[in-house]
């Protein structure tokens, strides 16, 4: 959520001050603060009152130490206007006409317009002129009036609100969330979110990427070889929508074509510890916490090779990097990826070892995650429950559902 002003409101002649700092929200009476968690803010309303013009702001919230108890706080603000602002969001909105099939306009006015209406949200939208626009834009817009970026869109403008934020001025403001609307081919990020379910910020990785000179960020995937050809190079069949994906992989295999490759990674030493200890910064770390830079740990892509990275040199038909499990629909090439475990996941189809047959199974094992191999039988429980023996994906998805605890923790562990 972008800064909040305080709210200073009356109850029976008595001055109360509303504030929400980071994930606490405070109520204080003559300067006597009771903190209460903002995840037990049930809600937070204007009321106008009838014949007058005055309102009332109403605090509904579980308040409590060893219980939790409903409570509803009723204020009159002293300042009406600031008080709109604590109880409505104000979103700022690109849509781009130009992705998917081109209907981006149409989406928002006939199903997400009437939605952000009857919440009472209000929004500022631009609608992208030329590539490159909300990344311009989001460089240098004052976001203080903002609670949310809104892409109605594909991957693309996500990828530019991304890049806009990471090269801004002040890195202060790079936090607000980022809602994602699926008008694209791809939709990959809305895929993985589970679409507008999300409803709460997750902190995801985002790659740092140096080409030459230059620099740039990505959220989602590094492709070289098959499945970059077949997205950048059927961009003249936008009119299929996602079907144009599989035309160019057909062609691309059918082709045979040779790619070539020099791989150079830092190879994690322990994924395990290093994915467990992300773990538990996710659960204790603030949400909110801003990055102090985003320099590249690892130099640029001019530097020398370091010593200790494995080098690749082979033929190969695909590398792909990615951030998230799905890259498009029906495509989950990284079914173990997690939003801020701080790795790249990678899959490297190496053409002498795949035929045009097996290109064309891998490509389809790419849609199930079948691709991952396992041991041919035995127990899965999901849940105490025996589930199908097969590849299967844990995926978190943080924040979706809200569980009323005692203080927002598992009892009894560390995290
Ligand atoms: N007015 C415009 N005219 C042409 N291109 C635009 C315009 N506005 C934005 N773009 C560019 O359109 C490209 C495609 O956009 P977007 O990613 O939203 O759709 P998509 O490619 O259909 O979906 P996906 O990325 O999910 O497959 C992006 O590179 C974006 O920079």
């Amino acid at each position: 959520m972008s800064e909040i002003q305080p709210l200073q409101v009356k109850s029976e002649n008595t001055n109360v001050t509303l504030s929400l700092i980071d994930d606490n929200f405070s109520i204080a009476i003559h300067g006597k603060p009771i903190s209460i968690p903002s995840r037990n803010i049930l809600d937070i309303s204007l009321k106008t009152l009838e014949s007058t013009t005055s309102a009332n702001v109403i605090i509904n919230a579980l308040v409590g130490v060893k219980k939790l108890c409903l409570k509803s706080f009723n204020y009159s603000p002293v300042d009406i206007e600031l008080a709109t602002s604590w109880t409505k969001s104000h979103l700022k909105v690109f849509i781009n006409p130009f992705s998917g099939t081109g209907k981006a306009t149409k989406v928002f006015n006939n199903e997400i317009k009437p939605i952000f209406d009857a919440a009472g949200c209000t929004y500022d939208i631009t609608i992208t002129k030329y590539i490159n626009n909300a990344r311009d834009i989001m460089q240098t817009i004052d976001l203080k009036p903002y609670d949310a970026i809104v892409g109605v869109s594909g991957d693309g403008i996500i990828h530019e609100i991304i890049n806009g934020l990471l090269t801004r001025e002040n890195l202060n403001d790079v936090t607000i969330p980022i809602g994602v609307i699926p008008a694209g081919s791809g939709n990959a990020l809305n895929i993985c979110l589970h679409g507008e379910a999300v409803c709460v910020p997750m902190k995801i990785d985002v790659c740092s990427i140096t080409q030459g000179d230059k620099r740039f960020f990505s959220f989602m995937s590094q492709t070289y070889g098959v499945i970059a050809d077949c997205d950048l190079g059927t961009e003249n069949l936008r009119c299929l929508g996602g079907f144009r994906f599989i035309i160019g992989a057909l062609k691309a295999i059918i082709e045979g074509r040779s790619y070539g490759c020099e791989l150079a990674m830092k190879v994690a030493e322990s994924n395990k510890e290093i994915i467990r200890d992300t773990y538990r910064k996710e659960y204790t770390s603030n949400r909110n916490s801003v990055p102090m830079s985003c320099d590249n740990k690892y130099g640029t892509v001019n530097d020398p090779i370091p010593d200790d990275w494995t080098i690749l040199t082979d033929d190969v038909s695909t590398i792909l990097g990615g951030k998230v499990p799905w890259i498009g629909k029906g495509t989950i090439p990284f079914t173990y990826a997690l939003p801020s475990d701080g790795l790249i996941d990678l899959v490297v189809a190496r053409r002498d070892k795949l035929s045009r047959i097996k290109s064309l199974t891998f490509m389809t094992e790419l849609e199930t995650g079948n691709h991952i191999k396992m041991k041919e039988n035995g127990y899965i429980s999901i849940d105490g429950e025996n589930a199908d023996f097969a590849p299967f994906q844990v995926e978190v998805l943080s924040q979706l559902i809200n569980i009323i605890s005692i203080d927002g923790k598992y009892q009894y562990v560390d995290i």
